[in-house]
Parts: C-alpha cells; structure tokens; sequence
C-alpha cells in the first residue's frame, strides 16, 4: 500500500567534491571511457576496474617519477599533472617529498613499502610500477592505505623474451667469456666450445606472457619445449606445440631451464638444494624473471658440484648484486644488470602505458590494470553502475538509522535477483555498501581497494545472500535489501519484525530508489537527502509538512507515504533538496500526528 506523490526532479549526478573524495562521482564521470588504452593492449574492454577519484580537480596533482621514464610517458603526464622528476632518492627523501604527491611511478629500483605509504598522510592515491614486476611495492600496505597500484604489463614482454633468449644463446656458445678472453689478448679457442640447442629439452617455468613468448622463440630454434605453470591454460600450451607438466617432471627432463614467474611467496627459493638435486646433471639455467625464485648460495654449490653446468642471470635477490657475490663472479655464470625490459621500444612502451593508466587512475577513471582491487568486466561494470549508486545509498542510509546497541558489526545483504549467482558479480556492490557503512560515522576514506580490508579492521561482517528470482534476467538486480543486526533504531519503524534495521532499494529508470523501510513501503528517488516521518495516516498530513519545509524554502524532490492500512501507521518519506534547519526539523517534529522522524544525509 504506497502511494507516490510527486515526480521526482532528476538531476545530473553531483560532481561537487567532499573532503573525501566519492567514488559514485568517479563513476559517473567515467562510464564508460576505456579510449584511453592503448588499441594494441590485450586487456582493453575486457578488464577495468573503477578507482578513487582525483582529490582535486581545481588544482593540477602531483605526480612523483623516482625512475627514468620513457619521454612520451613524461609527455603525457605533464598534461594533466605536475611532474616531479627525482632520480636516486634515498629512502628517506622519498618519505619525505610523498606527503607532497598524489602519485608515485617506479621501476624495480624503488622499495614502496610500509613507510612509504604512512609517510604519504593519505595523499598518495596510485602507484605506478613502470613494469610489471610489483614485487617491490607492499601491495598490503597499498590496500590498507586506500592506495591503488597499477602495473604496465605488457609493454616490455617482447623485450624480456627475448633477452631470455638472448642469455640462453649466449650461454650455450660462452659467448661473454669468449669476449672477455679475446679482450684480455687470448685465443682459447678449444676453452670456448659450447652445446647446441637444436634438439635439447627446454622447460619454461611460468608459462605467462613472457614464458609463452621465450617458448615460441625456443620452437623455432628446433628446441624440445615443456612448461610447467600450475595456473595456465593446457590448451594455451597446445596452441604453440608445448606440453604442461608437472613441476618435478620438467626439472628432471630439462637440458635448459628458463624462469619466467612474478616473485610471490610461493615461488620464494622455488630452485634450491632438494630441487637442484633432482635436476639432470649438467642443466643450464636463465633467469630473466626475479633473483628471489633462485637460493643463490645453492645455486653456486650446485655449479661447483656439477649438477648446473651453466646459468645466465639477469635478475638477483639483491640488486645489484655484491661485487664479490661468488655468483656473479662464477666462470660458469653470464650476467646482465636487469637489463630485460631495457629497450628503446620496450621502455617508451612502458612509459606510455604507466602514464595513461596513473592519469587515468587520477581522473577516478576506469583502470585496466589495477593490481590491488578486483577487476570486473566492463560490461559488468557499465550495467552495474546504478545498483553501485544504489548500494553506497542504503548502505548510508543504513547505519545513519543506528541510535545504540553494540555498534554495527552484522550486516545482511540480500540481492534480488532473476538471474543465476555465477551471473551476477557482487563484489563492487558489496565494497560500496562498506563505503556506505563505515564513511559517515568514521573519517575513513573507503574505496574499492581497501572496502574489505577496513570492514575486517573494523570487525564488520558482511554476509550475502542471492534470493532467486522468476522472470527475465534481463536487469541484473531487482533489489537489494541491507539489514544491521543487533543495534537499536532511531527511527523504531525502520526495525524490521525479526529486529533488524532494515533498508531495501530497486533501480528505477537508472535511478536508485529507497523502496522499503522496516517493513513500510515507501518510493523515493536516492538524491539529496531524505526525511523519515511515522504518522497517524490522515489528510492533510503532506501539505502541513510541505509547508513547513516550503517556508524555509527546502524544496522537495519527492514525496511517498507507504502504509500499513488507511487511518493506521505510515511512514512518509520525503526527499530534499536542501538540508532543513534544526528549527525546521524541530516544527517538522512537532506536528501532533507525527510520531518519530529522522534526517538522513544521502
Ligand atoms: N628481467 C626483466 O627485466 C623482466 C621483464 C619483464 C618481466 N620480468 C619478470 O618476468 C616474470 C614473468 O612476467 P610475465 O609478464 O610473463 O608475468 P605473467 O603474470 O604473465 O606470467 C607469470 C606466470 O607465472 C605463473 N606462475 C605463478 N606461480 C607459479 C609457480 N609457482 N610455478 C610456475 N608458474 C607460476 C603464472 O601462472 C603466470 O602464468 C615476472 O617475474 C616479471 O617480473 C622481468
Ligand atoms: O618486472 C619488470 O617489468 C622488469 O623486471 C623490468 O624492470 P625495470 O622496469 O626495473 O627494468
């Protein structure tokens, strides 16, 4: 039993800027720009993820390059930011000069740690990594800190292939201690005989983009190639003629081994005593991927024990490495200072990817290659943006209805909706109704980076629940309702009967609307924000209200009363444009037939 009673005025999305900077905003102004990625990156239109939006659009933010970086990227960024190009800053100087930066871009060189980020005071809001390794940025840090790391995957691949195939050549021919023997004035031409390649078993690890690119090269120089990577494709490896083993499998088989991982806890020491004992004696190895998957000191004792016969090593735990490292020095060992991404091509590549991707990230665009935040389709994220808005709402909604209790730590969220739950990707919605949540009652900045970090710190449980609907799943979601458990209102007619503060809202011609309060229908667009009256149902009672507000010259987008039977209860919510004065809500209050009311601040 509803009734609504006035159109409401629809208006374009606010893009005026709080002190916290809001994520609907970055939503609306971004939909759904993806020109920004480069034609050729494999990952445009298919993977973009909404980030923070810029703090300011007034005033031009402040990006900090602490590595080299290509001059088309250097270009692109000074359009739009102020560039602060800082080589070689010591670790202090760079917590030092990040309070002044909203972004950060590296290469490899640079630590981004912990103290990075708490020395920022908030301000920073996206790392670049001019690269695709991230392992040296405490991603956990990032996340906690509402800081968004992106990479540039895919501009260097092609460099590091073929630097790994350059090493593995020139491993195989001694070519590097051939030339320093010829430059020292010797002709050991019986020394340098080498082994070929033709023929051999090479066992790439980390079948990714790089690895797949080393083995193709590898197919054509009439090499045996195997694979070993748990997470890839079987049918990816067919396509090029390799076959997925196991990881014992190809250690044991492999003339040459060829690494190609990202760093992770997991791959820490992935070659080390036990698995170099059971390679087949006389393995040849390159490492183009991150010194750490090596145990270097057993990686010397398998040198001098025979059992690694060569290895090739652009990368090392520490970089650079001590100039006395037994490693570096080994005769049987070829070197080269991390030199994979390093060409011309690769490197004004990586430039232009990091530079739109932090420009991008800054605007609050879309980011195709976030590395901390969940990544959704694009088209997912198109047809989910009004129910993203809806969310964020009754999550606001929500905990501004708390008055007491044990503090808001249980909440439900129930999706309505036609279509099956491996259909409908629920995490953006959930992020934003943490947004909702914890923003007005904490001065915490939540985004979709950090929305689950801050909930489990905060020790707010969110739990999901899919109600499957009859009917067209044409529209992802006909509903979502979210109830706070184990807290008292203070707006008693928004308890539900099982005692939860209940708020449930629908998409209505793409605009959030606030269908239910308790167990009260009512109907109002989620704009502005909204008063909540409980009434005697009687005549008359909207005008004595409307004009309360008239007078103070609030004007009223909406109007809609639900009720449980004429002449009983009702709950009139009504929408505003302006925020009533005390005095006007205290007039508000004290009309006789009104009950309870509450103010809400969408
Ligand atoms: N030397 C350089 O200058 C240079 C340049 C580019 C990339 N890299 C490094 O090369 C590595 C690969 O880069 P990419 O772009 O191909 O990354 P990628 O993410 O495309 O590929 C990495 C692959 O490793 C696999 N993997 C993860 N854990 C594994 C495990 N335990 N065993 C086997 N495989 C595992 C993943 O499934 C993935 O397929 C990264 O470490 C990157 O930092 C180095
Ligand atoms: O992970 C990478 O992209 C490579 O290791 C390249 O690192 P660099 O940008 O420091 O050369």
């Amino acid at each position: 039993m509803m009734a609504s009673l006035k159109t409401p005025t629809l208006k374009t999305p606010s893009f005026a800027l709080s002190s916290k900077p809001r994520l609907p905003s970055a939503f609306s102004a971004a939909f759904p720009n993806t020109a920004r990625f480069p034609r050729s990156h494999p990952q445009r239109r298919r993977f973009l993820i909404v980030t923070a939006s810029s703090s300011s659009f007034s005033n031009k933010p402040t990006v900090l390059v602490a590595e080299k970086l290509g001059e088309a990227g250097l270009t692109l960024l000074k359009e739009f930011a102020n560039v602060d190009c800082s080589y070689n800053l010591s670790p202090e100087e760079l917590c030092t000069k990040i309070s002044l930066c909203d972004a950060l871009i590296v290469r490899s060189g640079t630590k981004v740690n912990r103290e990075v980020f708490e020395s920022s005071g908030g301000r920073l809001k996206v790392v670049g990594r001019a690269g695709v390794g991230i392992d040296n940025v405490d991603l956990s840090a990032a996340t906690e800190h509402g800081c968004l790391v992106v990479n540039a995957p895919t501009a260097n691949t092609v460099a590091a292939a073929e630097h790994g195939i350059a090493l593995l050549a020139a491993m195989a021919r001694n070519v590097a201690q051939a030339d320093a023997s010829v430059k020292a004035g010797k002709w050991q031409r019986n020394k340098y005989v080498g082994v070929s390649l033709v023929g051999k078993t090479l066992a790439v690890l980390g079948f990714g983009k790089v690895g797949s690119e080393v083995a193709r090269r590898a197919k054509g120089l009439g090499m045996h190639v195997i694979a070993h990577d748990p997470y890839a494709p079987a049918d990816r490896a067919r396509a090029i003629g390799v076959e997925l083993v196991s990881f014992d499998e190809a250690i044991a088989t492999a003339d040459f081994i060829s690494l190609h991982m990202p760093l992770t806890p997991a791959t820490n020491k992935m070659l080390n005593d036990e698995t170099f004992a059971k390679m087949k004696k006389g393995v040849r190895i390159v490492n183009v991927a991150r010194g750490g998957v090596i145990d270097e000191e057993a990686l010397v004792r398998a040198l001098d024990a025979g059992v690694v016969a060569q290895a090739a090593l652009d990368v090392f735990s520490e970089e650079p490495p001590k100039q006395d490292s037994k490693l570096v020095q080994h005769e049987r060992v070829t070197v080269t200072p991390h030199l994979g991404a390093s060409t011309m091509e690769a490197q004004e590549g990586v430039a232009i990817e990091i530079a739109e991707a932090v420009v991008g990230a800054l605007k609050g665009e879309l980011a195709a290659t976030a590395v901390n935040a969940p990544m959704v389709p694009a088209e997912v994220l198109t047809e989910l943006k009004p129910y993203v808005e809806l969310a964020e709402k009754l999550g606001r909604l929500a905990v501004q209805l708390v008055a007491g209790g044990s503090g808001v730590k249980t909440v439900k969220v129930s999706y309505a909706s036609s279509r099956a739950p491996d259909d409908l990707d629920t995490r953006l919605l959930r992020a934003m109704i943490t947004k909702g949540l914890i923003e007005p009652i904490s001065s915490v900045f939540v985004n979709l980076v950090n929305a689950d970090y801050t909930a489990k710190q905060r020790g707010l449980r969110i739990t999901e629940e899919r109600i499957l609907l009859d009917g067209s799943p044409e529209s992802p979601l006909e509903s979502i309702q979210v109830q706070i458990a184990n807290v008292e209102s203070k707006f008693a007619s928004a308890m539900s009967e099982s005692g939860e503060i209940k708020v449930e809202g629908r998409v209505k011609d793409g605009i959030p609307h606030l269908t239910k309060v308790g167990s009260f229908e009512v109907d109002v667009s989620l704009e502005g924000s909204i008063i909540l009256c409980r009434q005697v149902d009687q005549p008359g009672m909207i005008g004595t209200v409307g004009s309360i507000l008239g007078e103070e010259n609030v004007n009223v987008s909406f109007m809609s009363v639900g009720r449980v039977a004429p002449r009983k209860h009702a709950v009139m919510a009504i929408g505003v444009d302006e925020q009533p004065s005390k005095e006007t809500l205290k007039r508000i209050g004290e009309v006789p037939a009104i009950e309870e009311f509450v103010f809400l601040k969408l």
